[in-house]
């Protein structure tokens, strides 16, 4: 079936879209290269599956041929180069093999490392542009444009990336309609496929019942959140104490993380409304709160002027120094909403329509926007992911490690947390970690009194936290096991957590003496 033909004749409007900008940027790339100058990174896998049938469709509409079938081509022109690693999975390998003999391709075969054999092969050939499957999510997409020169320190050449706005959705609508084939591995599980020692099977896509020894997945085109593509990319361990698979993204273990580790978040509001005092600002309370409530340290709460630059600089500092940076507020269509844009700067990246977002906006407040695209669907690229959740018109958005959230009231604050909590209480983002349990102390001695023995707490216990709330308490937060008896507080007579328990201590100047309540 005819790739061209196909899309055409397809019902599907955004697919025809996407297609068509694909080839666009192909052709672009064809006029500015010769054929000997191009190469096409082509390693089996489904991203460059879809480049391989957009690469011939777009070679020969650039040559000026409008039909072609693909069971008489094969003199696919340009040159594709395989990194083959012997850590591939054989399916992707064969596969790899048996498509290059299938459509006539130029297969050269590199077996060192990327930078090195680039360099080798950019030294014999004269290629100055490489045709890439990257698309935006993935982690090497971070700052590249569709026309992105090659890093600083590797060979220098274009990195030409026709699919860096597709969607897993929009990948596998083409894959279907198109009926090319595909790995195999595809329809057992697996959504993203790197090495033998990184992959396997997307849990989200497993129906095996306890009963059954083995296994079983859903094909990769039936996951329905495309942003979870990547959750079968995990360090293979031994199953969780919870007996789910374990989430393990980026090498990092989050079981081990959750154990020993602290999660700290920042809190960042976003309003001229706040700064005046005109508005109080109730959901930064709130949201310290939710937090706290699973088990997160809160850092910092800022607020911030409505400008680009107020918001990016605050969150510039505080997304290197905690796991996650919330901000609300400045987000909408007026002209001072400018959280994305600030957030967008933080990062280095620009701001660009996301397709996926503005369709969902369309569905929400139909064509009530400003201009000819809603700037409300303009999200920074290549580091965002949008969450979806039934119970939310539109998706949660996260750029890296910041949460940019729309809420303007608690009540849709509560229900954003709670879809949040859902969609990322599981995965490292935003880990569920052991509660802190309250304990409340209250004495009648003087602060000068309680100083002493509170501060040696301190020095013997460097995880702990001391705070005093209003004028009556005391906060004490620890993860670690302390006697009472031993810090100098021996009036108190008590001991205060139980051995390996997260607690937090509020003690009281205004009950009765020497007396622990525990909450
Ligand atoms: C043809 C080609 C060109 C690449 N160019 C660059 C580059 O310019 N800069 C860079 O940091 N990585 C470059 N890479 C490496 C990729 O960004 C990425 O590390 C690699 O595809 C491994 O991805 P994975 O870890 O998801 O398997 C290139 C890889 C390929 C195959
Ligand atoms: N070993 C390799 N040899 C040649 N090109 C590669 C190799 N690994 C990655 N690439 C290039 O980088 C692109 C992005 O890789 P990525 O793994 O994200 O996508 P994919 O392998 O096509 O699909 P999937 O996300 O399902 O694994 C590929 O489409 C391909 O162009
Ligand atoms: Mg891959």
């Amino acid at each position: 079936m005819e790739i061209d033909k196909a899309i055409r004749e397809s019902g599907d409007q955004r697919l025809k879209t996407k297609f068509n900008n694909a080839i666009y940027v192909i052709q672009r790339a064809l006029a500015l290269y010769s054929i000997e100058e191009v190469a096409f990174s082509f390693n089996g896998g489904k991203d460059s599956t879809v480049l391989l049938h957009l690469l011939r469709a777009g070679y020969f509409l650039h040559k000026g041929e409008q039909s072609y079938s693909n069971g008489g081509l094969t003199n696919f022109p340009v040159r594709t180069i395989y990194f083959e690693s012997s850590s591939a999975f054989t399916e992707i390998n064969s596969f790899t093999y048996d498509i290059a003999s299938l459509y006539g391709l130029q297969l050269d075969i590199i077996r060192t490392d990327f930078k090195s054999g680039l360099e080798a092969l950019l030294k014999a050939k004269p290629i100055r542009a490489i045709f890439l499957g990257v698309r935006i999510g993935d982690p090497t997409a971070v700052g590249q444009e569709q026309f992105s020169p090659s890093s600083p320190g590797w060979p220098p050449f274009m990195r030409v990336n026709p699919i860096l706005d597709w969607s897993y959705r929009d990948v596998w609508a083409f894959i279907l309609t198109c009926k090319v084939q595909y790995c195999s591995l595809y329809d057992q599980g697996y959504t993203s496929i790197g090495s033998i020692h990184d992959t396997v099977p997307n849990a989200l896509l497993c129906i095996s019942d306890s009963s059954s020894s083995k296994e079983k997945f859903k094909p990769a085109y039936l996951l329905s959140d495309g942003r979870l593509e990547r959750a079968g990319r995990v360090k293979k361990i031994s199953p969780s104490v919870h007996g789910r698979s374990p989430t393990v993204a980026n090498g990092m273990d989050i079981v081990d993380s959750q154990k020993h580790g602290m999660r700290t978040a920042s809190v960042i509001a976003v309003g001229d409304e706040i700064l005046s005092g005109t508005v109080e600002d109730q959901l930064g309370p709130s949201l310290c709160k939710k937090l706290h409530s699973i088990g997160w340290s809160v850092t910092q709460t800022a607020v911030v002027q409505n400008d680009v630059d107020s918001v990016a600089e605050e969150v510039e500092r505080r997304k290197s120094a905690n796991n996650m940076v919330f901000i609300y507020g400045g987000v909408g269509p007026l002209h001072s909403d400018v959280t994305s844009a600030g957030v967008a700067k933080a990062f280095g990246v620009r701001l660009a329509p996301d397709e996926e977002f503005e369709e969902y906006l369309r569905n929400f407040i139909g064509d009530h926007c400003t201009g000819d695209r809603n700037e409300m669907a303009q999200l920074p690229e290549g580091i965002t992911e949008l969450f979806h959740h039934e119970q939310l018109p539109v998706p949660l958005i996260k750029c890296q490690n910041v949460i940019i959230l729309a809420a303007t009231n608690i009540t849709e604050l509560d229900k954003e947390w709670t879809c949040l909590l859902e969609l990322l209480g599981s995965s490292d983002s935003l880990a569920l970690m052991e509660p802190f349990t309250s304990k409340i102390l209250t004495t009648n001695l003087p602060d000068v009194e309680v100083a002493q023995p509170l501060s040696k707490l301190c020095l013997e216990f460097p995880d702990l936290h001391i705070g005093k709330i209003f004028l009556d308490f005391w906060v004490v937060q620890s993860n670690i096991f302390i006697s009472l008896s031993n810090c100098g507080l021996c009036k108190f007579k008590g001991v205060i957590a139980n051995q390996g328990k997260r607690f937090l201590l509020l003690v009281s100047k205004a009950r009765a003496k020497h007396e622990l309540i525990l909450q």
